[in-house]
């Protein structure tokens, strides 16, 4: 397990070794998908070709893409159409596949709405939207070509920073007044920030009753800090606030197995939900915990090497004082 985390913490902090540009050229050459080959396909049928184009580079010797890939993201995209969310916010682009699975639904889900190019424009307007943070510029620039090719350029807006500073100010960004917030976030880039970011937009207003959070590989590498905040009661959340914020790393430690959550949850959430990575850049936050989630996960499969992972899907459903 811990293994997993170093290999993935090691992943998510380079900017590549040169794979994502080189996927974006050769996007860039198919044939397949020239603007002469797709202006006339629907968006799905678009889209789809650029999806299938990164999976199958993917497949090639070290070229092993971080994607959310097929099974997983087939499922995100199911609750996707159900829950049909006009604001969708990302953390953790890399090159595009997930943002080009999830936000092609958007413009069939809500056709009326204004996609703004320039988010500073009329706050007034009915706004849908798809934005994406990521932390590589390298891995930003292949994504929004990613994009373009599959026609989503005018729908997703990538930006480019350190998740946990941008979310402090993304309201701001985005030109969102309150009580805007968004309807669904994909958490899917530095494992140990998805708690504080999450605490982040809570405390933000960016995310509250009826926000659905999705967040990916809760099972390889697993997130038991992350876990036991959406799963904890207010009353548990509340209690664990109270005792002090931890200054170092504790122990990372596997997902306790199911029978054992509620022992893992009995004096408040486990301690890494009071600790934050050096990543955060000093940023420490609170969150929300009147916050009520109802929260599960979707089992799926890592779509190279087939192992068992998991999106954890939780619904806020609600606030108590
Ligand atoms: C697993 S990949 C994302 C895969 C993508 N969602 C998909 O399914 O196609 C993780 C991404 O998070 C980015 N990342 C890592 N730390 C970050 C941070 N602090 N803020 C924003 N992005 C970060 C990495 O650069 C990497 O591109």
């Amino acid at each position: 397990m811990l293994v997993w985390w170093t290999i993935l913490i090691v992943r998510c902090r380079i900017q590549g070794d040169g794979r994502e540009e080189a996927l974006l050229k050769h996007l860039q050459s198919l044939q397949s998908l020239s603007t002469q080959e797709t202006s006339n396909l629907a968006l799905q049928e678009r889209s789809q070709r650029v999806l299938d184009a990164i999976h199958e580079f993917g497949k090639g010797q070290n070229r092993y893409l971080m994607s959310v890939g097929d099974t997983k993201g087939r499922q995100v995209e199911a609750l996707v159409k159900e829950k049909k969310p006009k604001l969708i916010l990302e953390l953790g682009t890399y090159v595009g596949y997930s943002g080009i699975s999830f936000a092609r639904h958007l413009v069939e889900l809500h056709p009326s709405s204004i996609y703004p190019e320039n988010w500073s424009s009329n706050t007034e307007e009915d706004r849908a939207g798809y934005i994406s943070l990521e932390k590589s510029e390298v891995y930003a620039t292949t994504a929004r070509g990613g994009f373009k090719l599959a026609g989503l350029d005018k729908v997703i807006k990538v930006v480019v920073g350190s998740s946990t500073p941008n979310l402090k100010s993304l309201r701001e960004t985005l030109n969102m007044p309150k009580p805007l917030k968004f309807d669904m976030v994909f958490l899917d880039h530095l494992k140990p920030l998805y708690t504080i970011d999450v605490k982040v937009l809570e405390e933000e207003g960016l995310v509250g009753p009826g926000t659905v959070l999705v967040a990916d590989n809760v099972v390889k590498p697993g997130n038991p800090a992350y876990l036991s905040w959406v799963r904890a009661t207010p009353e548990q959340k509340r209690k664990s606030l109270q005792a002090p914020r931890l200054t170092t790393q504790p122990p990372v430690t596997p997902n306790p197995p199911t029978a054992e959550w509620e022992t893992a949850f009995h004096s408040g959430p486990i301690d890494e939900t009071r600790w934050a990575p050096d990543e955060a850049e000093g940023i420490t936050a609170e969150g929300d915990p009147g916050l009520i989630y109802t929260s599960e996960m979707l089992d799926g499969w890592d779509p190279y090497t087939g192992e068992k992972d998991a999106c954890e899907v939780s619904v806020c459903t609600g606030r108590q004082d």
